[in-house]
């Protein structure tokens, strides 16, 4: 079995960033969640308005899936996981999935929102930051701080997916 790792944590927190370079230090593939959402989905975010769990029940089961088919080789993915039912959800489908919670104050999250050409407009964090509940005591994974570098953060979560994953 390989590591199947998440990289979870609001918009702008640098999932899509570390998770790569995770996926590289751990010689296994990377994916975007972003890239799993229906179409609808990113219309709507991009429209301005927040998804509802409804929304994001197909794309947390794709998630889920996606993880679940990758479990011999292993693999990290890049996906919000906001909610712990979401992860609850992604864990029905890849239960040995382990979560690295990217956190950041609303003001180092509003700088690194600014991207030109990304979909998600910066008007989103405070929905994204009211529905965050934080990784609890019994999911296994870590929580790490975005004030780090995305190499240091990438060293961590590839050093503890080492451990599971032995
Ligand atoms: N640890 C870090 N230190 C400094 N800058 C970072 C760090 N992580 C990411 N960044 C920068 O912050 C911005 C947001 O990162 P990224 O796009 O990876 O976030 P994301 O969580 O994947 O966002 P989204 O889910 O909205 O696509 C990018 O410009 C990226 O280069
Ligand atoms: O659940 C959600 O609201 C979404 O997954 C968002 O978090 C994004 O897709 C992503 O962060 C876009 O920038």
């Amino acid at each position: 079995m390989g590591p199947l790792v998440v990289v979870m944590g609001v918009s702008g927190s640098g999932k899509s960033t570390v998770g790569a370079l995770v996926a590289e230090q751990l010689g296994v593939v990377f994916v975007d969640g972003d890239a799993l959402h229906p179409a609808a989905n990113v219309a709507k975010m991009a429209s301005g308005i927040p998804l509802t769990d409804a929304d994001r029940e197909p794309w947390l089961d794709a998630v889920g899936l996606t993880l679940a088919e990758a479990a011999a080789d292993g693999l990290v993915l890049a996906c919000s996981a906001l909610k712990r039912v979401y992860r609850d959800r992604i864990r029905s489908h890849a239960p040995a999935t382990l979560f690295a919670e990217l956190d950041g104050t609303e003001e180092e999250l509003a700088a690194r929102m600014v991207r030109p050409g990304h979909f998600m407009p910066p008007s989103l964090l405070a929905s994204q930051l009211a529905t965050l509940q934080p990784l609890q005591d019994d999911e296994p994974g870590l929580r790490l701080s975005i004030a780090e570098t995305p190499d240091a953060l990438a060293a961590t979560i590839a050093d503890r997916a080492r451990a599971e994953f032995r």
